[in-house]
């Protein structure tokens, strides 16, 4: 008889991924975050003989100095805010779906890389893993793209996994009602009533919207379902434009500039697409969303942090990952 190789006793993975970002608050960590993700066909959709000149040419020579002092501002000892956080709400999910079941968590640029978390749990005998892309609003910009990088690297494997994915859960019950405990659980902790709330998300390129992506969509949603939660009505703006096509709109930096105007003096802000604060939420909202807020007249603002993992957030998560697991669990 043949040496047969040890099989161990299956397991069911579990993969959060997020979107990555750069190892250190420097230059050279910033330029290769960003030419890897700028070079994803799915976040800049040119044709990559127009576009490659340009993001070496220019993006890539200007903004990681510029970046990376942003990243500055918003650094932690446990090094970015977004690693931090993903690390933290995949160990607070370590133990929440029993022995049979790994918890890991990946980043769709740099690392821990999605294929080597898939390869290592592979490794540890799960034939049947779940693969998490932990954003509520489906966009092809992150969404498919995590999903992309996990079945590149499965078409390299002899004995694949079953794969499932993380649907969008922009309306999910679980979900507005986590952001709703979230909320108020800021808004008790101010020292001012807001005159309003914004609710702040990831822009994308309108053209997309155009060509049939539902992120505007389930980003609208979102925030008329929390409204509704809430009992009162937010002012949705979509933030972080990047380069001269138009982008969705109204824009968030102009959108709190101009409330001052209109009597909104006190204003509270949130970002429910994120599912961990970062440089987008700490830095772009936090610290300039403020200064624009208040050099426009306005005399109180407040950002109100993500889920991260919070209790209310981690309670969320196990529940909607706990469902997309029904059938592989078997009962205790
Ligand atoms: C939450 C959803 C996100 C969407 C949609 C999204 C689209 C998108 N982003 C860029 C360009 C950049 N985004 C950057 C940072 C960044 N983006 C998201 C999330 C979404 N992006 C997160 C969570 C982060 C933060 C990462 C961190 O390290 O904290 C950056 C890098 C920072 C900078 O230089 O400004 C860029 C660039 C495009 C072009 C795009 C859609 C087409
Ligand atoms: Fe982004
Ligand atoms: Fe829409």
């Amino acid at each position: 008889m043949t040496d047969h190789p040890v099989i161990s006793a299956p397991k069911i993975g579990v993969l959060i991924v997020n979107l990555g970002t750069p190892d250190a608050a420097d230059a050279p960590a910033v330029r290769r975050y960003l030419a890897e993700f700028l070079s994803d066909r799915r976040v800049v959709e040119i044709p990559a003989l127009v576009w490659q000149p340009i993001l070496r040419g220019i993006i890539l020579r200007t903004r990681p100095r510029h970046s990376a002092h942003a990243y500055r501002q918003v650094w932690r000892e446990d090094g970015s805010p977004l690693a931090a956080i993903t690390r933290a709400q995949a160990s607070a999910l370590a133990d929440a779906f029993g022995s049979g079941v790994i918890v890991d968590h990946a980043m769709r640029y740099g690392r821990p890389a999605i294929a080597e978390r898939l390869e290592a749990l592979k490794a540890a005998g799960c034939d049947r893993i779940l693969i998490a892309p932990l954003y509520p609003q489906y966009c092809a910009a992150t969404t498919a793209t995590a999903n992309d990088a996990a079945f590149a690297a499965l078409a390299g494997m002899r004995w694949q996994p079953a794969i499932r994915t993380l649907p969008p859960y922009f309306d999910d019950p679980a979900y507005i009602a986590a952001l709703k405990a979230s909320i108020e659980q800021g808004l008790t902790a101010l020292d001012f009533a807001p005159d309003a709330i914004v609710a702040s998300f990831h822009g994308m390129p309108q053209r997309t919207l155009d060509l049939g992506d539902p992120y505007h969509c389930q980003c609208r949603k979102t925030a008329r379902l929390l409204g509704e939660a809430l009992g009162r009505e937010l002012i949705v703006a979509f933030q972080s434009r990047f380069g001269r096509a138009k982008w969705l709109e109204p824009a968030t930096d102009a959108t709190l500039a101009a409330l001052p105007a209109k009597g909104v003096k006190r204003v509270a802000i949130v970002a429910p697409g994120f599912s961990a604060d970062c440089l987008e939420t700490l830095e772009e909202l936090a610290i300039r969303g403020r200064e624009s807020f208040m050099a426009a007249g306005g005399t109180h603002f407040a950002y109100l942090p993500c889920l991260n993992d919070d209790v209310a957030g981690m309670k969320m998560l196990r529940s909607i990952l706990f469902r997309e697991l029904e059938g592989w669990l078997t009962p205790a």
